[in-house]
């Protein structure tokens, strides 16, 4: 029997819903230019040196409600590559009184090369502003960056060890911020990531005059909860999971019985396809080294990208930005740059293996989602190839039932011709091969924690719950089966929670499907 989407998203009960963009907003005529969205001229005289020359979607819709007096916390997402960071960039541009040297804007971000890279970005928008910008990270070569110097500067991007270590110093004042923002907020808010501990701290410093803005690709790991306590009252627009999976990058998975079958495979790509730069994701330091010591013994130029202290932040710095000038082709990496790095000449991303959560070992959709999202960065075409091993099927199954969205099974590497070589390069419409993973999602899903429900239509409602999320499934007349978007698994506990819950024993009729 087959599934089918509902209309109407699943809301648990005492949750708030994720506020869309309302149809009788100042949204409604969405603007199509830039100087139809209120921007100062000094400010779109650098967008279009940038050869910007339409606002994204994200742009056009989130910028009027951000800067909309009085001003009122907002929380966006918008698939990866879309243009969040000139979003925020400019409306943090917009928020400032250039008649005040001090700062007024801070924008947070989880690593060291997001943030710089948020501030590259930041200087090409407030070229012609005259608004000054300062970066927080400890720089090798950057003498202004000790305490005690005094901050002048009227943005500040940090991340959010430096920034706390500056407020805690008193360096940076936060109480009266014009606006506070925070790129990849799962990535900061989330109790269990590494930064909340940092993050934290921050969002409680600011007082209440300052706008909350909160920005991500994959927001769902943030309870509504939070959001009530701390951005009270906020604007949001979300996507559902259906619509965050990118049209622009096809999806396919190969299976290996070893790793030095994956290593073999790494060594005759580039002798196989026209490929630009090539971003390769790994789950530890160790196979990092692996796998640059095995492509550079084939002539390859490589680079890795590790944390956990085993690099400095200038070697990170250094390795960046050979590969965003091209002098190393490919860059080997764990998570530390999964999120926000834009590099346009990169036109394949490869998982070693399939992102899994480290403690649960559960998948890790999020993290699958940021990475693939390395390539097909605005409107450009990409490929995201996904290394399994047999018993990993399983995973690769759960991501597309996931993002809804076909990941095909590549067997020889001719598949992969019709992406790379033609007129229309990298075309996911051809993707026409059908999916083995259907079978293999059902299998997965159903080892989960299910849980019968009587609606109030008098309907059977199957819930289900998998890793950090879960879904409704409404199990009637085969045609009539139907499943909502997915949602976080605390609004889902809390749900059941607050349900007179009558557990099922007998799933048979689930595992069927
Ligand atoms: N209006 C625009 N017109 C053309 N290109 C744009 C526009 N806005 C942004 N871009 C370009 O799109 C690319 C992706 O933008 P950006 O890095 O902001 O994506 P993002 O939404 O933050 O993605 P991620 O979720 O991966 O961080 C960048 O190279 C940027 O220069």
């Amino acid at each position: 029997m087959m599934l089918k989407p509902t209309a109407q998203a699943f809301v648990p009960k005492g949750t708030v819903p994720l506020t869309p963009v309302k149809t009788n907003s100042p949204v409604q005529v969405q603007p199509t230019t830039f100087e139809s969205l209120g921007i100062p001229p000094q400010i779109i005289r650098a967008i279009y040196d940038m050869k910007y020359e339409t606002p994204s979607e994200i742009q056009a819709k989130a910028l009027p409600i951000i800067l909309k007096e009085p001003r009122r916390h907002f929380v966006g997402q918008a698939q990866s590559g879309t243009g969040k960071t000139a979003t925020f960039l400019i409306a943090a541009l917009c928020s400032i009184d250039t008649r005040i040297q001090s700062p007024q804007a801070i924008i947070v971000a989880p690593s060291r090369e997001l943030a710089n890279q948020i501030y590259n970005v930041g200087l090409k928008l407030a070229k012609y502003s005259g608004i000054t910008i300062k970066r927080l990270i400890p720089q090798p070569d950057d003498s202004d960056d000790q305490f005690g110097v005094g901050i002048t500067e009227q943005i500040i991007v940090s991340t959010p060890t430096s920034l706390n270590d500056y407020i805690q110093h008193g360096e940076v004042m936060t109480e009266d911020l014009k606006i506070a923002i925070f790129d990849e907020a799962d990535e900061q808010f989330v109790q269990t990531k590494p930064n909340y501990s940092h993050s934290l701290p921050i969002l409680r410093s600011l007082g209440p005059t300052t706008q909350i803005v909160f920005f991500s690709a994959t927001l769902t790991a943030i309870s509504d909860d939070f959001y009530t306590r701390f951005l009270p009252n906020c604007k949001k627009i979300s996507l559902s999971t259906a619509q965050l999976s990118l049209d622009e990058i096809v999806q396919f998975y190969v299976v290996f019985l070893s790793t030095d079958e994956k290593l073999q495979f790494l060594g005759e790509i580039f002798s196989r396809l026209p490929i630009g730069q090539l971003v390769i994701f790994v789950e530890s330091n160790q196979t990092a080294h692996l796998v640059q010591s095995h492509l550079i013994a084939q002539g390859n130029s490589v680079g890795i990208i590790v944390g956990g202290g085993e690099m400095s932040g200038a070697e990170r710095d250094t390795v960046l930005s050979q590969f965003r000038s091209a002098k190393l082709r490919i860059l080997v990496s764990t998570n530390v740059i999964s999120r926000g790095i834009d590099v346009d000449a990169v036109n394949l991303v490869i998982n070693f293996a399939p992102p899994t959560d480290p403690n649960t070992h559960l998948p890790d959709p999020e993290t699958y989602l940021h990475r693939i999202g390395r390539t097909g960065r605005y409107k450009k075409k990409g490929v995201a190839l996904t290394f399994i091993t047999p018993d990993e099927y399983k995973l690769m199954s759960f991501f597309s039932w996931h993002f809804k969205k076909d990941v095909l099974e590549l067997t020889d590497f001719d598949e992969l011709n019709p992406f790379f070589f033609g007129d229309d390069k990298v075309d996911p419409s051809q993707a026409t091969k059908k999916s083995k993973l259907d079978a293999n999602a059902a299998e997965f899903i159903s080892r989960k924690k299910v849980t019968k429900i009587q609606n109030k239509r008098g309907q059977m409602e199957t819930y289900v719950s998998f890793g950090q999320g879960g879904g409704r499934f409404v199990l009637g007349d085969d045609e009539e089966d139907e499943y909502d978007e997915e949602f976080p698994m605390d609004e889902f506990e809390q749900f059941l929670d607050e349900m007179t819950v009558k557990q099922d024993p007998s799933m048979a009729d689930f595992d069927h499907y």
